[in-house]
């Protein structure tokens, strides 16, 4: 998969060099590209934003320099990415988004800053290519490169080879299938005991079918719990009486 990002914070993007997609980009399964937006400015002061006409706080990017960058990232005729938008205005970005993104073979982020990017461009992006302007939640951080580091690492984890345990990924909350709407239950591992707390005995069982049901149980109960609406989606058939308690 090709990423190209593009952002005035070049230097956030370190983080991609460590862990899991550090090894990921080394072993040439993600070829992720940086571009500072900067370099498609041509004044003195290599000036993106500029005052929000209408009036209003705060300062807007301009729609040239991102024009440009596009122009020059994915020239118009030429192979068609899916550009990614982070944006607190965005659809929801899920689980079920990050399997999507990580079907393509090539993803385009935009890092807005300031008060956001000019609505023409993506207005003028969606006339030659997929445009998904996504929020990671009811919160607002200071800009979208927190925010892509975060979609990149969600959807990089699901490549093939990028993770130690494929099966890992099955198991992830809000995975698709059995787990989908449901969290992670708890994890141990050893000591056996530690702080005088014992690691639940059927973990210990070797009852591979009691432990697979006991994590579901766990599952259930913690959605119950922390994310009463996820647990309403449910089938009802999947959620016994002694679970709705919790
Ligand atoms: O919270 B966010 O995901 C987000 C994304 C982009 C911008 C641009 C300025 N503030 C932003 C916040």
């Amino acid at each position: 998969m090709k990423l190209d990002i593009v952002t005035i914070f070049p230097e956030y993007f370190a983080p991609l060099d460590v862990s899991l997609l550090g090894k990921a980009r080394r072993a040439g399964l993600l070829d992720v590209r940086v571009h500072d937006l900067r370099q498609w400015t041509h004044d003195r002061h290599r000036t993106v934003d500029d005052t929000p006409y209408g009036g209003g706080p705060g300062m807007v990017m301009k729609p040239e320099p991102w024009g440009e960058a596009l122009d020059a990232i994915a020239p118009p005729g030429g192979p068609v990415p899916r550009l990614i938008v982070p944006t607190p205005s965005g659809r929801p970005f899920t689980q079920a988004t990050a399997v999507e993104l990580a079907e393509e073979d090539w993803l385009v982020f935009a890092c807005g800053r300031y008060e956001g990017i000019d609505a023409r461009v993506v207005d003028e992006a969606r006339t030659r290519m997929p445009v998904d302007e996504v929020s990671l939640g009811d919160f607002v951080l200071a800009g979208g490169e927190v925010a892509v580091l975060a979609i990149v690492e969600a959807v990089g984890r699901l490549l093939p080879g990028v993770l130690g345990n494929a099966d890992s990924v099955a198991d992830d909350s809000f995975a698709p299938g059995a787990m989908e709407s449901l969290l992670e239950g708890p994890v141990y591992t050893k000591p056996p005991v530690w702080r005088g707390r014992a690691v639940p005995e059927i973990l210990l069982s070797g009852n591979h079918g009691a432990i697979a049901r006991w994590r579901r149980d766990q599952a259930l109960r913690r959605t119950v719990r922390n994310r009463p609406e996820l647990a309403a989606r449910l089938d009802p058939a999947t959620l016994d009486a002694q679970d709705r308690r919790v």
